[in-house]
């Protein structure tokens, strides 16, 4: 494979991932949730002027949540076209999943509150 082919291939997978992330935004209601909750994130960053440290929490929350979300969503596409029947080890792969998304939400909640409640406080009295 000569540099320019490597090239093209490149510029394939990151077109593939970007197919990947239009899919789960189109199709997933979570991940709409997750753009939502992150733009107000965002807002809140910039209102409160947070520090750098901070924001590199709120980056690490935002990106991880939507990473993980769609890796949920890739697991549940293949458990899908495995079996369409129930089977225990279906509803492991994709309850395992939705259990992942969920220890770090949680996580990314509690970021959010440890880092945006004190400026709430300030900003109230
Ligand atoms: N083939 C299957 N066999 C056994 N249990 C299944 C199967 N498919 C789904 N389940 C169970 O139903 C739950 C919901 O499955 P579904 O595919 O609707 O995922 P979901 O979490 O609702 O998806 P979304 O995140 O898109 O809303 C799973 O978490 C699992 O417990």
């Amino acid at each position: 494979m000569d540099s320019r082919d490597k090239h093209v291939h490149l510029w394939k997978s990151f077109s593939f991932a970007i197919a990947g992330i239009k899919t789960a935004l189109w199709s997933e209601r979570n991940m709409r949730i997750h753009f939502f909750v992150s733009l107000i994130a965002i807002g809140f960053s910039i209102f409160f002027s947070i520090s750098k440290w901070e924001w590199l929490f709120v980056i690490v929350a935002i990106g991880g949540i939507f990473s993980l979300e769609m890796v949920n969503t890739a697991i549940e596409r293949v458990v899908d076209l495995v079996t369409e029947d129930y089977h225990p080890l279906a509803k492991q792969a994709k309850d395992l999943a939705a259990g992942a998304v969920f220890i770090y939400a949680i996580t990314a909640v509690v970021i959010g509150t440890i880092i945006f409640l004190p400026y709430f406080f300030r900003w109230l009295i």
